[in-house]
């Protein structure tokens, strides 16, 4: 099941990209370089408007960069601040099902569900109506559609914005899980403001100034 999942390490590269909303005169990313190489929990922060949501936009391929040049083999899925926005179907079961985008059989849609389902710590849920499910749950379960649509790379936009601490700690711990995995590890690139929350991370940048900074460990990271 793992190796169906994914089979090959992602990686992403930014080089010298600088974009600019139409109608903007200045860049709101400006000549920004980094790379992800492997797999692990990597976390940005940066200031309102600082252009966190847009930088995850360019590498999914929503935006281009008018200049410079994206290079990524990552299949990317996203998990937005409020999964309100994301889930469409009543159940867990039927909002994986949307998810699967592979022509499988009966028997191995049903091995993936609760091998998601497992993997997001909600083994048991698949037929809970989704209005029962607290917002942790919900985020986990956005995640979980997320792995069994096949994705080894998952870029999280303040995915905890609006839960409480438990429902926070959840969803961490379920992306550390993931990402720490010692046979197939996820590669999760989650946006935050909390400062609490880079603890969890592998490694973290400051988005400032259209630029990010090098990838520090969470201990000796500053926020300018
Ligand atoms: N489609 C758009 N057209 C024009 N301007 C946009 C568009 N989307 C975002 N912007 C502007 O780009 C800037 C950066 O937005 P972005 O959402 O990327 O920032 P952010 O760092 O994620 O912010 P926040 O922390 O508040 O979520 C903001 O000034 C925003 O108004």
């Amino acid at each position: 099941m793992r190796d169906s999942l994914e089979s090959e390490i992602p990686h992403i590269k930014f080089k010298d990209v600088s974009f600019s909303y139409p109608g903007e005169k200045e860049n709101l990313i400006f000549q920004c370089n980094f790379s992800i190489k492997k797999p692990g929990f990597w976390m940005v922060v940066g200031k309102n408007g600082s252009g966190k949501s847009t930088l995850l936009k360019l590498i999914n391929g929503i935006i281009k960069p008018q200049n410079g040049a994206i290079d990524s083999n990552a299949n990317v899925g996203m998990v937005f601040q409020n999964p309100d926005h994301q889930i469409l179907m009543p159940n867990c079961r039927s909002e994986l099902l949307i998810n699967i985008n592979q022509n499988i059989s009966q028997n191995e849609i049903n091995k993936k569900i609760e091998y998601v389902l497992d993997q997001v710590g909600m083994t048991g849920f698949e037929k809970r109506p989704v209005h029962t499910l607290s917002g942790g749950q919900k985020q986990r379960l956005t995640i979980a559609c997320a792995l069994i649509s096949n994705r080894n790379f998952i870029l999280l936009d303040e995915p905890t914005a609006l839960l409480d601490q438990t429902s926070q700690l959840k969803v961490l711990q379920t992306i550390k899980n993931l990402t720490s995995d010692h046979i197939k590890p996820l590669s999760a690139l989650w946006i935050t403001h909390r400062y609490e929350e880079l603890t969890y991370a592998d490694a973290v940048a400051e988005l400032k100034n259209g630029f990010l900074s090098s990838w520090q460990e969470p201990s000796k990271f500053q926020y300018n």
